[in-house]
């Protein structure tokens, strides 16, 4: 098959859809890759790397995307992406559809066949592409919120740790997936004191096995939430619905209760975020303020670290990416995991719970592919 790679065009996003090394897998399984010129510079990967590991070098995207049968990127195709993208074009990324209803439109218009990394599932109920992206930001929002705790940054001026004879910050992580879990080891690791919430009863036991008792969990409800973001320096929003929008679960109204230079790092920005004061922001300008509380809303926090989060991510996605690559379409009928991936075929949506936040039609893959 004819795999491209164009350069990522998100702010501040430095992150490459195949690493030299991938591209040497993919070339090795007999197919050919194109790769737009100074696609790798944010990992220090150059032309010629990619060219050693097998690659052809294309000066612009038009060409990487007009030449290829598959394009594998990192984030949701932006709008000068969506119109170069063509009728059974597979697309291989991460989409984020449920509260983008524009890129939807364009995706559905396009024709493309648009695989979303982050509905991809694994034998073990996991979502084997997200969960790279989700521990490097996991482990990034203690890092954000450490900052914006600084009192010149607007934050309560608080150290994360305390020192002895002082209390450290209160740090609430709401969600304890994986990006809550690597956010409170990050956040147990400074000698923060850290409370959990979580939906699931299974998971909550979980964590305090895993952290022996070093973190505090609670049921997730309306007043426990409440009431521990009405204590909390920094609240961590980390929830999931697969592939839906967020629900919100911090209102404007307990917001405006929370202590004055608290930080919230809203990590499902990118599913629409878990606070109702949330709206994405980028690298360049991560932080604003309302009600007196600072809002960290990245919607691509591991961009900023591209070197760990590329090969982390190539990891992850190589095994699915030849799997399209080898057997094209059919990879999706065959394979379940990959399957649940699928969000756009034909001009349909096709994975139910984006179809819903959207208010869209959902056509399950067998009518859709009929
Ligand atoms: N902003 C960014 O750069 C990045 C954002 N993310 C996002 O972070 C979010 C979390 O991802 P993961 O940790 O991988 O998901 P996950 O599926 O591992 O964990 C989500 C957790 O939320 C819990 N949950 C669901 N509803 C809840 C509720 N009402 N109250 C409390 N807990 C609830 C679930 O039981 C589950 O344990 C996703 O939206 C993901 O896309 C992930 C990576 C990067
Ligand atoms: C998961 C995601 O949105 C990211 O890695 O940017
Ligand atoms: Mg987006």
């Amino acid at each position: 098959m004819k795999v491209g790679v164009p350069k990522e065009i998100k702010t501040h996003e430095y992150r490459v859809g195949l690493t030299p090394g991938a591209v040497r897998e993919y070339v090795a399984a007999g197919h050919s890759v194109a790769v737009e010129t100074n696609a790798g510079a944010g990992i220090g990967a150059s032309d010629e790397e990619y060219r050693k590991a097998g690659a052809t070098l294309l000066g612009s995207a038009r060409e990487v995307f007009g030449s290829s049968e598959m394009i594998v990127k990192v984030k949701e195709p932006q709008p000068s992406e969506w119109t170069q993208l063509r009728e059974n074009q597979i697309l291989f990324t991460y989409l984020h559809l449920a509260p983008d209803p524009e890129q939807a439109n364009g995706l559905l218009k396009s024709g493309c066949t648009a695989i979303a990394y982050e509905t991809v599932t694994d034998a073990n109920g996991g979502l084997p592409l997200l969960a790279p992206m989700s521990e490097v930001a996991g482990r990034l929002s203690i890092e954000a919120a450490s900052a914006a705790l600084k009192r010149y940054a607007g934050g309560r001026g608080l150290l994360v740790g305390g020192v002895p004879g002082v209390q450290p910050a209160r740090i609430v992580v709401i969600g304890g997936g994986v990006v809550g879990t690597h956010a409170a080891r990050m956040a147990v690791g400074l000698g923060a004191e850290v409370t959990m919430l979580d939906r699931s009863i299974a998971r909550l036991r979980q964590l305090d096995e895993l952290f022996d008792g070093r973190v505090r969990t609670r049921f997730s409800t309306i007043e426990a939430v409440e009431e521990e973001v009405f204590a909390a320096d920094v609240v961590v929003g980390a929830v999931l619905i697969p592939g839906a929008s967020a629900p919100r679960l911090v209102s404007r109204k307990m917001l405006s209760a929370m202590r004055k230079g608290a930080v919230i790092v809203d990590v499902a920005i990118d599913q629409g975020g878990c606070f109702e004061t949330s709206r994405p922001t980028t690298h360049a300008e991560p932080t604003y303020e309302i009600d007196g509380v600072i809002h960290y809303c990245v919607a691509n926090m591991p961009g900023a670290v591209p070197l760990t989060s590329s090969h982390a991510l190539n990891n992850a996605t190589l095994p699915f990416g030849l799997a399209l690559a080898n057997k094209g379409f059919a990879a999706v009928l065959e394979n379940h995991h990959l399957r649940a991936g699928l969000n756009v075929y034909g001009g349909r949506l096709t994975y139910k719970a984006v179809a819903e936040s959207l208010g869209l039609p959902y056509s399950p893959i067998v009518q859709a592919a009929a």
